[in-house]
């Protein structure tokens, strides 16, 4: 009988590979075999290619695609032609039976590619609004799956459906007490769970760090700052532990958080909710994007899951005042988080991507 085969893309940050990560384990479970095209130089690189050693890991060119100058945008539409070339031969040989894309730039030349060589593509959009990877992606999908319930306002109707968010299953199994030892925290204060993103913000980190010495007297501090963002003056102060970027420990520390500030990437917001933790948003700035955390930060406001700070409005007093206004609100947000539907599983999301193969 011929193998069951599955072809994943996504990458560039963390936030579009994190559901694939999800994933992988039940569409093996199923008996398919799983394989990944990303970008050589992504995170998903390590994220998939080093995690699962069972998922052959294809590294292709991918160029960036930006909304600003650069002279990198005249190289970039070669890269993705080498990209699509590149992807049509692994897709090709692999023959996969459909390709599940998560979106990130690298994911342009796949989806491409998989239009020339007939196999459906099916996409996810974790953001309110589609990336630029996704609406281009678009035309060439069967379908789209979203976790926002706005975003089907954004994309074709008729070939869109709403899933909500899919949370990784061992975030569920962190340990408090593991988290606090793992950091060399005693317990007696609160935690505060400090995260700029996958690959950690200068602004986050700098409001963090300007306010180090009173917070300290408060709460104890876990910072996932991102990579080459760790303060080497910092390292021996008590009660505040940085981490570059974590993975099998990200369980436990997020079960030893009682309140989050964090950037509003749509996949940690969701991991947040589900673990009931009191959050902070600092959207990205739509200087600084297509302004999707923004929108992602005010639903979550508006439901009463977030409290939000704009990076325009980003002092070090007005960091201050709205971790106090957070602590305040922390049993309501709370409540309201307890009762909100449990998010899907990744077993049934795969059953949902599965109807679309060939
Ligand atoms: C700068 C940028 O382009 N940001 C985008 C990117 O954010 P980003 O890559 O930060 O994405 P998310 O916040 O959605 O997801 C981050 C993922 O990384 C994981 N994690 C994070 C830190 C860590 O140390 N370990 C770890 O495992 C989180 O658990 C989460 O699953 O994708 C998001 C989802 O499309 C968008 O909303 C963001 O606007």
């Amino acid at each position: 009988m011929k193998e069951q085969t599955i072809m994943l893309t996504g990458g560039g940050t963390a936030g579009h590979v994190s559901l694939n990560q999800a994933i992988i384990p039940s569409l093996q479970q199923l008996g398919y075999a799983v394989h990944y095209i990303g970008s050589e130089q992504g995170i998903e690189k390590e994220l998939i290619g080093d995690a699962f050693p069972n998922v052959p890991f294809y590294g292709i060119a991918s160029g960036k695609l930006r909304r600003y100058f650069s002279m990198k945008n005249f190289t970039d539409p070669f890269k993705v032609v080498a990209g699509m070339m590149q992807a049509l031969r692994i897709i090709k040989k692999v023959k996969p039976q459909v390709i599940f894309s998560k979106g990130g730039f690298v994911s342009v030349p796949v989806v491409m590619a998989a239009k020339l060589a007939g196999v459906p593509v099916v996409v996810h959009e974790s953001d309110v609004t589609p990336g630029l990877a996704n609406k281009i992606a678009l035309p060439f999908a069967s379908h789209i799956f979203t976790i926002f319930e706005e975003t089907l306002k954004h994309v074709p109707q008729d070939k869109a459906t709403c899933t909500g968010s899919i949370i990784r299953p061992a975030l569920f199994t962190g340990n408090r007490t593991k988290g606090l030892t793992l950091c060399g925290f005693t317990g007696e204060k609160p935690v505060l769970l400090v995260m700029g993103g996958s690959l950690g913000s200068v602004v986050v980190n700098d409001a963090l760090r300007q306010n180090l010495p009173e917070l300290l007297k408060r709460f104890s501090i876990i910072h996932l700052c991102g990579k080459g963002n760790l303060d080497q003056t910092l390292v021996d102060t008590v009660g505040y532990k940085q981490f570059e970027y974590v993975t099998t420990e990200l369980p436990n520390l997020l079960h030893a958080a009682d309140f989050v500030v964090s950037r509003a990437g749509s996949n940690s917001i969701f991991e947040f909710l589900a673990l009931h933790k009191p959050m902070l948003l600092i959207p990205l700035s739509a200087q600084k994007s297509r302004g999707d955390q923004i929108l992602n930060a005010k639903l979550f406001q508006k439901q009463g899951f977030a409290d939000v700070l704009i990076e325009e409005e980003l002092t070090k007093d007005s960091f201050m005042q709205a971790i106090e206004s957070l602590v305040g609100r922390q049993s309501q947000m709370i409540l309201t988080m307890e009762q909100t539907q449990r998010p899907k599983t990744p077993d049934e999301m795969v059953q949902l991507i599965l109807q679309y193969k060939k």
